[in-house]
């Protein structure tokens, strides 16, 4: 049996100007022992990247980016690239979060070219799935999910697919302070892990780890983190203050 690293990873969205964040990522670094279970990450907004990467520069938090944009370079104003976030010290970056698809018009066809570019550039895709309340309400959950992943992961091979990481987001749980309950939430995740056997193979699957997004807190944390294919969180809103966040890390404590 494949034993996966949980991982706790705040997405900081478009909050906190430069020294808003620095503040946040040093508080939080004060509240790590370095012997933390989970692997942990941050990902603020992109003006922020180089000044938290030089605050948990060798400290156990990881640096995450929020989007990238598939070309390396070119005449694409406004666009951050993947080589361009590696030298900004990320290792991991979002890719496909429901707030894109919803406002900026982010395709599963996009989500393919960003996951294959990040890949390419050795950054980790943290890639994002979810189906909306009218979704879930008319049964479609798992049919909407197949079709993210069918093609957003369309054409990687187990190779490049081995390094990612999944986050099962449902939009009505994201902002609104109602999670995903634990069956909800694991009945979904052991569905994802099924689809990445089939595509992937079990050696793949097994060792894929599969977050949770959507509501997460301190008090529900445990709870979810004690599920079979619940390999860590991805959290919004309570990983803005670095104390609630620090709770969540030690979800076990
Ligand atoms: O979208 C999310 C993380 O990417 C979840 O946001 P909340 O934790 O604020 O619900």
């Amino acid at each position: 049996m494949t034993t996966r690293r949980p991982m706790i990873a705040g997405n900081w969205k478009m909050h906190k100007t430069c020294p808003e964040a620095e503040d946040t990522a040093r508080a939080l670094v004060g509240q790590l022992t370095g012997k933390e279970e989970a692997e942990v990450m941050i990902a603020p907004p992109a003006t922020a990247l180089v000044p938290v990467s030089r605050i948990i520069g060798d400290t156990p938090v990881q640096l995450g980016a929020q989007n990238l944009f598939w070309e390396n370079q070119g005449a694409y104003t406004g666009e951050v690239s993947a080589p361009m976030l590696v030298s900004a010290g990320c290792r991991y970056v979002i890719i496909g979060h429901s707030e894109r698809r919803q406002y900026f018009g982010e395709t599963d066809e996009g989500v393919n070219k960003k996951i294959k570019a990040a890949v390419a550039a050795g950054l980790v895709p943290v890639i994002c799935i979810g189906e909306s309340e009218t979704e879930r309400d008319g049964g479609k959950t798992f049919s909407v999910l197949d079709k993210q992943m069918e093609k957003g992961l369309e054409g990687l091979s187990e190779d490049q697919f081995s390094q990612a990481v999944m986050a099962y987001e449902p939009v009505w749980a994201i902002g609104t302070g109602r999670s995903a309950t634990p069956e909800q939430a694991q009945e979904v995740h052991a569905h994802v892990r099924q689809f990445l056997e089939k595509r992937f193979g079990a050696q793949t699957a097994g060792a894929a780890r599969i977050l949770y997004g959507g509501s997460v807190k301190p008090a529900n944390t445990a709870e979810l983190m004690a599920l079979p294919d619940i390999d860590g969180a991805l959290v919004g809103g309570a990983s803005l203050k670095p104390d609630t966040f620090a709770e969540i890390i030690h979800y076990k404590r």
